[in-house]
């Protein structure tokens, strides 16, 4: 009965007891990026960012990853162009890490790992009155995805590095009420973009990536100060957060396109 059941459960994700493949999923994420097959498209225009960065609340343990979410009541914190027909608003943003810098990142380039990907979450609130709505539909949300690479100390991140102590059980959460996260985009303007999903539950196909091309630089310790943080509540038995990432998605019938030639 064991081992019937351990099979059961093999097509589980063992982090978040989700399903690994959606049934009847054509735009699930992530994907691996292969450079030479990404299509230059000369229409995209250039993404147009303007974080407010008082529209910052607070730093959040969700159990799954640790979230810094914004104030999305009104337009203040917002990106357009790039490949969206509309406006989209900030939501939240959040990492994907390794247990080790050997992988981590969600994404991967000519199937290289980066030991860190950051989303910025946004959604379409020109369409949809809530989120949760926006969550469900085709053109729903908009994340941008960085890299995260070995190498210089990152000052930006260092604030956010700093308030992680206070959030290191799941359901913990700190005030972080002025944050700019723009300043933890890379400075090229170069991006891919490609139809998909959430990578964490509901996993719905309602994501229009956005994946920057150059990696941001952070250093060990500021990659070990994200592997401090744990999955558990306080008082339960301790589980580091670390291998947050969803496996590789199949790329189906899509095609990324570059912003660049
Ligand atoms: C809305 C949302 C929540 C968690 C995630 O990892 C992603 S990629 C998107
Ligand atoms: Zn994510």
């Amino acid at each position: 009965a064991a081992c019937s059941r351990k099979n059961r459960n093999a097509a589980l994700h063992p982090l978040w007891q989700s399903p690994l493949t959606i049934p009847g999923g054509t735009r699930q994420s992530p994907i691996n990026i292969q450079w030479r097959d990404s299509v230059y498209d000369p229409f995209l225009k250039p993404l147009k960012i303007s974080y407010d960065p008082t529209t910052c609340l607070h730093i959040w343990n969700n159990g799954y990853s640790f979230l810094v979410e914004f104030d999305d009541s009104t337009d203040r914190s917002i990106i357009v162009g790039g490949p969206l027909e509309n406006q989209y608003r900030l939501k939240q943003f959040h990492f994907h890490w390794g247990a080790i810098n050997d992988w981590g990142s969600e994404h991967t380039v000519d199937s290289k790992f980066y030991p860190a990907e950051l989303h910025l979450v946004h959604w379409n609130a020109v369409e949809y009155p809530t989120f949760e709505e926006a969550v469900m539909e085709g053109n729903g949300l908009a994340v941008i995805g960085v890299f995260l690479k070995l190498g210089a100390r990152h000052e930006g991140l260092q604030t956010l590095v700093d308030a992680l102590p206070a959030v290191k059980h799941k359901d913990t959460v700190i005030e972080f009420d002025v944050f700019d996260p723009s300043c933890l985009l890379p400075s090229c303007p170069d991006y891919w973009t490609y139809a998909g999903s959430l990578t964490t539950p509901p996993l719905t196909e309602s994501v229009t990536w956005i994946i920057k091309k150059k990696p941001i630089e952070v250093d060990e310790d500021q990659l070990e100060a994200f592997r401090m943080l744990l999955f558990t509540s306080d008082g339960e038995e301790e589980k580091r957060m670390v291998d947050n990432f969803r496996p590789l998605q199949p790329l189906m019938d899509r095609t990324v396109r570059s912003s660049f030639q």
